[in-house]
């Protein structure tokens, strides 16, 4: 079974659907260095992170220019959970850990797989992402599911598959990867930024299909 992340939260109505839909985790993304749609300012972020019931992960995704800013930004937003793009060193990634007291995420881009080995054990789970230049997310760019799967069966670390997944695909992939959780931003939208709650509930439902059928 494949936990779900839906990611890019913007709006209450937008966390409300994503939680109806059973998802296991909701992500709100704050401070990146790139124009995203999905971004919103630390205040907003600890606002919507703050509503999440219990049972679902409210997962601050981030990419700070400082270990110590990303600390920083985890006291002022209170997320059970950190998810960091770009550049980290497996120190960098224990000292957040050790300081915010909280699981952290790194986004491995899926191009540079023998990366990611080098993280293993040092965090909480690995995003498996199509990264832009920048290693921001967000692309809806697909990857090979297959060698992300492939991954996941080396490491200890859990591996969260996401990049490019729809309502559409999300069953095959999970299929073909096997992953720990599936994670989606761009995907389940009506527009940049606005989620689609009719997409949400079917992203859900059919990241769990295998599993029914089983
Ligand atoms: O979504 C963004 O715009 C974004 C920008 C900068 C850093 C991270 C970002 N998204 C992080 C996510 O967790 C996304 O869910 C993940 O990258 C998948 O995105 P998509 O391909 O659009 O489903």
């Amino acid at each position: 079974m494949a936990r779900v992340k839906i990611c890019g939260i913007t709006r209450e109505a937008d966390r409300r659907a994503a939680v109806d839909a059973g998802a296991d985790a909701v992500g709100v993304i704050t401070e990146v260095p790139v124009d995203s749609p999905r971004e919103v300012d630390p205040a907003t972020a600890a606002e919507l992170l703050a509503d999440v019931p219990p049972f679902v992960t409210a997962t601050l995704v981030t990419m700070p220019d400082s270990a110590e800013r990303a600390v920083e930004l985890a006291r002022t937003t209170a997320p059970d959970a950190i998810q960091l793009h770009g550049e980290w060193t497996v120190d960098e990634l224990r000292y957040i850990r050790a300081e915010t007291e909280r699981k952290v995420l790194l986004t491995v881009d899926a191009a540079d797989l023998a990366r990611a080995e080098e993280f293993d054990g040092a965090i909480d789970a690995m995003v498996v992402d199509s990264t832009d230049d920048s290693g921001a997310g967000g692309t809806g760019e697909t990857h090979d599911w297959r060698a992300t799967g492939e991954l996941a069966e080396r490491l200890t670390t859990p591996v969260v598959l996401a990049g490019g997944l729809t309502a559409d695909n999300v069953a095959e992939a999970v299929r073909v990867a096997d992953p720990f959780a599936v994670d989606v931003a761009s995907g389940v939208e009506i527009a940049g930024g606005r989620k689609d709650h009719n997409a949400v509930a079917r992203f859900v439902a059919n990241a769990g299909r295998e599993m029914e059928l089983a």
